[in-house]
Order: C-alpha cells, then structure tokens, then sequence
C-alpha cells in the first residue's frame, strides 16, 4: 500500500514499538491516531510528533484496549478527525506471567477486539475503502518459551487467528489485507522490565536469569529493525497472510511461505 494520504490507527504508541511505527507512518505522509492506556506518556509522544510533523497530522486518544467502549471511542475519535481507516495497527501488548489472564485480555481478547473494529470500517458497505490490519505477535507466537508461557500461548494466538481471517474470501473480496508481525527480543522496557523487573521490582517472566542467557545468545534487535520490518509490510502491493519474522541474526523472514491458503 502506498502510505501517503492515508490514515492509521495504533494501539500502545506511547512508546516502544507504536511509537517508533507512528513516527515511521507520519514521515511517509499517513496522519496516525494512536492510543495508549498511558496518557502522559501519550501526550508526551503526540507532543514530539506533533512538532516534526504538525497538529493536523497526528492525534493522541487515551484508550485501554481491554475496555471494548473506549476501544470503539478511538475508531470513533479517529473517524471523526481524519474521516477515514486505510491502516490499523493491533500492537498494544503485556508481558506479566503473574497476570496470565490479563495477558490474554490485552494481547488476545483485545487484539481480536479491534480487528473486528477495522473490519467493519474498512468494509466499503460502510464507506470503507478496504485495507492493512498488522498484528504485533512476537518470535514467541512461532517458538515455545518455558520461561514465558502465557505470553507465548497469546502470541501464537494472534498468529492463528490473524492467518485464518487472511484466508477468508470475504475480507479479499472487500480490500483487506490481514498480517502478522513477529519480532524477536528488541531492546524497548518491555525486555528491559523482564530481565531487570517491572518499576516496583517484581518479576514479569520466569528464570530471568535463564532468559538473560538465552537473550544473550541469540540478540537483541534495535527498534529500528524491527520498524523497518514493519514498513515492508505495510508497503508491499500485497501482504495478506504474511507472517514476517525477525530476529538479530537472521534478519527478516518470511514464515509459512505458500501455506497461507486452506488445508482442509
Ligand atoms: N520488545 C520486544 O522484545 C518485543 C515486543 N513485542 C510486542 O510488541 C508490542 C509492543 O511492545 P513494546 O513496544 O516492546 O513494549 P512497551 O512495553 O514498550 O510498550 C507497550 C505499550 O502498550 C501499552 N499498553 C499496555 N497495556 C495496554 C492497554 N490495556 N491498553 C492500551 N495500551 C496498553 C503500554 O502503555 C505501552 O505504551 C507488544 O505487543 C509486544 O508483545 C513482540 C516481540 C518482541
Ligand atoms: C524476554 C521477553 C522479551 C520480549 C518479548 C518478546 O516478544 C519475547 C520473545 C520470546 C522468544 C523469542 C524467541 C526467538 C527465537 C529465535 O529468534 C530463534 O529461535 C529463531 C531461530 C531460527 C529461525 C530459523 C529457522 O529455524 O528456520
């Protein structure tokens, strides 16, 4: 898709990896509405966008994904201020196996919440003009971890359900396009808190110290590889079904090349 003109939603752009594809988006001519459940840290961000890349491109709406009214508020917000959705970017995430249930509330339930947001406001009966959906899954979502389950059963959740929509005729026939985007370890406070801790000090993962071992061996990727990757998609003429990969060693990689049609 060519990005200039159009209209992206993302999901947990206070910082990290929304932030960094919010800013990848607007330098390429998209007007993004990202949301955060973390206002400060989103005003900050819309503050600094705002200033590179002017008020009327970039607009900030607070939003827990968890909460299904606030998540139809952000497609509200944003239809009303931009008119339209060409891009929407499921990529707010947790990393807290002590919270296992809320792991599934904000990287599944909520992941597949706002799919079904995009879906309907892409569709063309509803004045849509079709679409990107990209789902922020992980290397977790395609390798087991025992030292993260819970989250690695959400990511490889994201990575079934997104590649089930991308088969379905129905989305293709109205100019869907449906991907996932699967890093590996990437240097934002998500890997800082599970090696170190969260801010109160507590563990997010299991064995950190077996985890920081692994980590180690296998490296860590910068935001901007992983922002790179994620413009690829996002620019190809098409990605439907794409499962994109990327890791420090390998760089990027396409996964289940030629498998993204039924089996049954
Ligand atoms: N950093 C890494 O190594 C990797 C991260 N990922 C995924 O990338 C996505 C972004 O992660 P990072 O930028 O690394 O983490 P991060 O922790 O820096 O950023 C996550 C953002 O999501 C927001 N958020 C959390 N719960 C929310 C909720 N209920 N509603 C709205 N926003 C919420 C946070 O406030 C934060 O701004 C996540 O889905 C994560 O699982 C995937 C692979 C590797
Ligand atoms: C500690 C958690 C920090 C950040 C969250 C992140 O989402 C978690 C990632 C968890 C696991 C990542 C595993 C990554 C694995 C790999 O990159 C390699 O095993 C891939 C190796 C070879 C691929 C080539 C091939 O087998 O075809």
């Amino acid at each position: 898709m060519k990005v200039v003109g159009k209209v992206a939603v993302i999901t947990g752009g206070a910082r990290g990896f929304g932030k960094a594809f919010s800013e990848a988006l607007l330098k390429r001519g998209a007007k993004v509405c990202f949301s955060d459940i973390d206002v400060s840290g989103g005003q900050q961000s819309q503050h600094e966008l705002a200033e590179k890349f002017g008020e009327n491109s970039v607009h900030f709406v607070k939003c827990d994904v968890t909460k299904e009214e606030e998540f139809r508020d952000l497609f509200r917000e944003c239809l009303s201020k931009f008119k339209k959705i060409n891009i929407m970017v499921n990529n707010a995430g947790i990393l807290d196996e002590a919270r296992w249930e809320k792991s599934i509330d904000v990287n599944m339930t909520a992941m597949m919440r706002g799919t079904y947001l995009a879906l309907e406001k892409m569709n063309p009966k509803n004045g849509g003009e079709g679409g990107i959906i990209i789902n922020v899954s992980s290397a977790a979502g395609l390798y087991p971890a025992h030292f993260l389950p819970a989250y690695v059963a959400t990511k490889h959740g994201i990575l079934g359900f997104t590649r089930s929509l991308a088969m379905d005729p129905l989305y293709q026939s109205q100019g869907i396009q449906l991907a996932s985007l699967c890093p590996a370890f990437t240097s934002t406070n998500m890997l800082t808190e599970a090696i170190h801790g969260d801010a109160g000090g507590r563990k997010t993962i299991l064995y950190p110290d077996l985890a920081k071992t692994i980590i180690e061996k296998l490296g860590i990727c910068s935001v901007a590889d992983i922002t790179d990757a994620f413009i690829e998609l996002v620019e190809k003429e098409n990605c439907n079904g794409d499962v994109l990969m990327i890791n420090k060693k390998i760089g990027k990689q396409y996964q289940f090349v030629n498998k993204t049609t039924s089996r049954l």
